[in-house]
């Protein structure tokens, strides 16, 4: 969507897929979705070095609502989690320098039962722009997919004309994918900036990777629909929660900035341990999530449970790119992985070599030519990500 927005994926967090549905504010205070949660975490994303390093939304999800509409018809956020009110926690996240989203679905309800935006397009867009909302993700349950096609365009031309600029999250060709039916991405990718191909992420490894698996098998539809203003989105970071091993959690990380996927951390940061703080803290692979090219990497070798995965990225060189490149290792038999192959092999031609080093440990591996072999050691269920910057030809590098 060419509305100026998420001209990178965008980077926040997201009470889903950690916090899920909890309303029970009497015997879980801390944990239900509440006003109260929502600052704690807006207060933490600044003050814990997230925002430092890009991370900008703060998302409310499902179960936000009161089951019914106020007399005029207006959502109402509900009364005894939210007493303050949708606008008072926008401006409180405002006031943390952060930005707000809020969550609808294009039916008769939400996916959790709360009352949905249908028959009331335009007054709930109008709602999200009086409540200085800055990002509205729409999901698709209790919704015909066939009606998507054109209530997905209707309410992001609602949203367009409250004239509040608001990042769009469009659930609707996962929905229709569901139903068998085959999206129209190019009306995707014109009225989202955003959207999700796949089912729900789950906190466990088995869902990350049927997620990925899923992306690299699919590569070819997918890809081309992502750039600059209008992303895939393969669901939120679950890093630091329950279902990742350490290993795990860099190999989502890894393969998020090459999908050039949105960061939506969905995690308790009050009580992430700081190993896992510093995967989402990493700014080398941060930058290569939000490169300005906006080019979704892909798998080019999957074999034997080794996967290695390249996405181009800046800086640019004559026509040759810059690469990330992950090495992924899926097999279980204990040893780590050794992988060797020559950046050659892996499609970097450069004469003038790449200057290459390892995102996540603090080791170059100097200027290398295309020919030279490069040696990984991949653990189990891991990842090693690499950046490989283009160099100018030596002959035009002797000339000065
Ligand atoms: O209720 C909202 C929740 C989250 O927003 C997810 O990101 C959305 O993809 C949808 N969603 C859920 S749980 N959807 C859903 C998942 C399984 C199911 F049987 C019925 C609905």
């Amino acid at each position: 969507l060419d509305n100026g927005l998420a001209r990178t994926p965008p980077m926040g967090w997201l009470a889903w897929e950690r916090f899920r549905c909890n309303t029970d504010c009497k015997n879980d205070p801390d944990n239900c979705i509440s006003e109260r949660l929502f600052r704690t975490m807006a207060d933490l994303v600044v003050s814990e070095g997230y925002a430092d390093v890009g991370y900008e939304y703060i998302n409310v999800d499902d179960c936000w609502l009161e089951k019914e509409r106020s007399f005029s018809g207006q959502l109402v956020a509900d009364k005894q989690r939210f007493p303050s009110g949708m606008r008072s926690l926008a401006d409180y996240v405002h006031s943390k320098g952060l930005k707000f989203g809020i969550y609808e679905d294009f039916g008769n309800y939400t996916c959790a039962g709360y009352p949905g935006v249908l028959g009331y397009l335009q007054l709930d867009a109008q709602t999200f722009a009086e409540w200085d909302v800055d990002y509205v993700k729409l999901d698709g349950c209790y919704a015909h997919p066939s009606e998507m096609d054109r209530g997905y365009p209707e309410f992001g031309y609602h949203l367009n004309r409250t004239g509040r600029p608001m990042i769009y999250s469009c659930s609707w060709p996962v929905y229709q994918i569901y139903a068998g039916m085959q999206p129209n991405f190019s009306s995707i990718v014109e009225h989202c900036n955003l959207w999700r191909n796949y089912d729900d992420i789950q906190d466990s490894w088995k869902s990350l990777e049927t997620i990925f698996d899923y992306y690299g098998d699919n590569q070819d539809v997918i890809i081309p629909n992502a750039g600059p203003g209008h992303w895939n989105d393969p669901d939120m970071l679950i890093i630091g929660n329950f279902g990742l091993s350490y290993e795990q959690s860099k190999t989502q990380m890894a393969l998020w900035a090459i999908l050039a996927a949105p960061l939506l951390m969905s995690v308790d940061l009050r009580t992430i341990r700081p190993e896992y703080k510093a995967i989402l803290q990493n700014k080398k692979i941060i930058a290569v999530d939000q490169d300005p090219l906006g080019i979704q990497g892909r798998r080019i070798y999957k074999h034997s449970g080794i996967e290695i995965w390249a996405r181009p990225i800046s800086p640019t060189y004559q026509n040759y790119f810059s690469y990330a490149l992950a090495f992924v290792n899926r097999r279980v038999d204990g040893t780590p992985s050794d992988i060797a192959v020559t950046l050659q092999e892996l499609g970097l031609y450069n004469p003038g070599g790449y200057a290459v080093e390892d995102l996540y440990e603090d080791v170059s591996y100097g200027v290398l030519t295309p020919q030279t072999k490069i040696k990984v050691k991949v653990n189990p269920s891991g990842v090693v990500i690499l950046r490989a910057d283009v160099r100018p030809t030596r002959a035009l590098a002797q000339q000065f």
